[in-house]
C-alpha cells in the first residue's frame, strides 16, 4: 500500500436519503411515497414498526445540521430529493412547499460553503405513481424526466453535481424480485422491466439536463465486486452471472449501450429484447459516476442460491449487515471501472459500515472503533486506486446521521454521528472526529 494521498481539491463530505432522515413525509402538502406505504405495512416491513415518519427530524432541524456538516468540516453534502414533497402525485402540479425546502436546505449549505451534491431518485417513488405502475410503466421515463426539469429548473447553479438514480440494481433486485423493499414485489418477469424503465429514465433525464443544465451529472450505482471461490470454470462461469446480474446490468447499458450476455441465461424467456432505440437513449454522455461500494462476494456455483451462485464466507470481520470488510475490493473495483469504460471522474457517492456501537460514555462520547478502522482502510483504498492512476474526485462517507436503514429500520447504524431517536440529540462519533482530521489535512493525517 503506497503513502495515502488525495489530489489537492479531492472533495470530501457525506451521504444521506430524503426518506431515511427527514420525517414530516406528508408536511407543507407533499404526497406519501412507496416507503411511506411500505414502512406502514407489517406485513411488508422486516422492522414492524419502524417508520420514516420522524427519522432524524431533518425536515424541522435542517439549519441546524448544516452547521453541524460545517463544524465537522464537510465541503460536500450529498442529499436525495423527495419526489412527492415537489410533485405530491409524481407528475403535474409543483407543491411550492415542497420545493423550497430543497431551496431552503441548497442556499443553507452554500452559506455555509458546503457543495451540494442533488439526488433526484433514491427509492421513495410517489405512491400515485406506483398506483400507476409504477416502473413497470413504461410511462416512468417521461415522468422522471418532467419531474428532473422543475428540479433542474429550480436549483441548477446552485447544485453543480446531480445524480439521476440511486442504485437501480437494489430497487429492482429488492422491490420487484425478491420483495424486501418497497414497493415489495416479488416476480421475475417485472424485475427486467422495472430495471429497464428506471434506465430508461436516467437516460430521459440526463437528455433533459443537456437541455436545461450548465453542470454536470452523472448516475449512481452500488458496485460489489465478485471473486471465484475457486479456478474452477464452474466459479468462473457462477462469478461471472453473479458479476454482470449485479454490476454490469446497469453500467454497461449506461457507459456501453449493451447489456450483459449472461442476462438472457439468467432471466430466461423472463428477459426481453429490448428495442435498440432504447439502447440510445440508455447510453447518454455522462460527466461522472458515482460508486456506492460497502463489500464485496466471494462467489461459488451452488444450485441452491440464485443465479446457481452463493457466497462463500471469509475468514474477516463482517459488519452488522453481515458484510465483509474487504478494502481491497474497493481499489479493485475503481481499476476495474477504468479498465472496462474509461477515464470518467468517479466519486464514491457512499461508502461506510454498520457496527454494533456501544453506548454512550460517561462524558457523553461514542466510540466506535471498529468504524474508526473501516474508513481508515477504504480511504487508503481509494488513495491505491489514485495512485493507478484512477480519476477519484471525492468521497462521500455514508453516512452523516444514524438513520432509518429501510426495512432494517434504525437498528442498523451506520452514522458518523450518532443519533438519539428518542431525543433527536446528535452526537459525533469517534469516527467523525476523526473524519474531520482527515478533511482538514487532505488525507495526510492517515
Ligand atoms: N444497506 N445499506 C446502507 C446504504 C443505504 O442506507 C443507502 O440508502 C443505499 O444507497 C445503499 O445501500 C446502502
Amino acid at each position: 500500500m503506497t503513502r495515502v494521498s488525495f489530489p489537492a481539491d479531492f472533495l470530501w463530505g457525506a451521504a444521506t436519503a430524503a426518506y431515511q432522515i427527514e420525517g414530516s413525509p406528508l408536511a407543507d402538502g407533499a404526497g406519501p411515497s412507496i416507503w411511506q406505504r411500505f414502512s406502514h405495512d407489517p406485513r411488508l416491513m422486516a422492522a414492524k414498526g419502524d417508520t420514516g415518519d420522524v427519522a432524524c427530524d431533518h425536515y424541522n432541524r435542517m439549519e441546524s445540521d448544516v452547521a453541524l456538516m460545517k463544524a465537522l468540516g464537510l465541503k460536500a453534502y450529498r442529499f436525495s430529493v423527495a419526489w412527492g414533497r415537489v410533485l405530491p402525485q409524481g407528475t403535474g402540479r409543483v407543491n411550492a412547499a415542497g420545493l423550497a425546502f430543497y431551496e431552503r436546505l441548497v442556499d443553507t449549505l452554500i452559506a455555509h460553503d458546503i457543495e451540494p451534491l442533488c439526488t433526484l431518485f433514491h427509492w421513495d417513488m410517489p405512491a400515485a405513481l406506483d398506483d400507476r405502475g409504477g416502473w413497470l410503466n413504461p410511462d416512468s421515463a417521461e415522468w422522471f424526466a418532467d419531474y428532473a426539469r422543475v428540479m433542474f429548473q429550480a436549483l441548477d447553479g446552485r447544485v453543480k453535481k446531480w445524480v439521476t438514480l440511486n442504485e437501480p440494481w437494489v430497487v429492482t433486485d429488492g422491490g420487484y424480485l425478491h420483495g424486501a423493499l418497497a414497493p415489495g414485489h416479488r416476480n421475475m418477469f417485472e424485475a427486467p422491466i422495472a430495471s429497464h424503465n428506471l434506465m430508461r429514465a436516467h437516460g430521459r433525464a440526463v437528455q433533459v439536463y443537456r437541455e436545461v443544465g450548465a453542470h454536470q451529472i452523472g448516475l449512481v450505482v452500488n458496485i460489489e465486486p465478485k471473486y471465484p471461490a475457486t479456478d474452477s470454470a464452474a466459479d468462473a462461469a457462477a462469478t461471472a452471472r453473479a458479476d454482470a446480474y449485479m454490476n454490469r446490468q446497469y453500467l454497461d447499458p449506461a457507459m456501453l449501450g449493451t447489456y450483459p450476455d449472461e442476462l438472457r441465461e439468467i432471466f430466461g424467456e423472463a428477459w426481453p429484447e429490448w428495442p435498440t432505440d432504447d439502447m440510445a437513449l440508455i447510453r447518454q454522455r455522462l460527466d461522472f459516476v458515482g460508486i456506492n461500494y460497502y463489500t464485496r462476494n466471494v462467489v461459488t456455483a451452488d444450485a441452491s442460491w440464485p443465479l446457481n451462485a452463493g457466497p462463500v464466507r471469509q475468514d474477516a470481520t463482517y459488519t452488522e449487515t453481515g458484510w465483509e470488510v474487504y478494502p481491497q475490493g474497493l481499489t479493485d473495483l475503481l481499476v476495474w471501472f477504468k479498465d472496462r469504460y474509461g477515464d470518467l471522474p468517479l466519486y464514491i457517492t457512499e461508502n461506510g459500515a454498520a457496527f454494533y456501537d456501544p453506548p454512550q460514555a460517561e462524558d457523553g462520547a461514542v466510540h466506535d472503533p471498529l468504524r474508526v478502522s473501516y474508513l481508515k482502510k477504504h480511504f487508503a483504498a481509494v488513495s491505491d486506486a489514485i495512485a493507478q492512476g484512477v480519476d477519484v474526485r471525492g468521497y462521500m462517507l455514508w453516512s452523516l446521521f444514524d438513520n432509518l436503514e429501510w426495512s432494517l429500520g434504525y437498528s442498523k447504524r451506520f452514522g458518523m454521528v450518532h443519533v438519539n431517536f428518542a431525543t433527536q440529540e446528535r452526537t459525533p462519533k469517534d469516527s467523525a472526529k476523526l473524519y474531520s482530521q482527515v478533511i482538514a489535512t487532505n488525507g495526510a493525517v492517515l
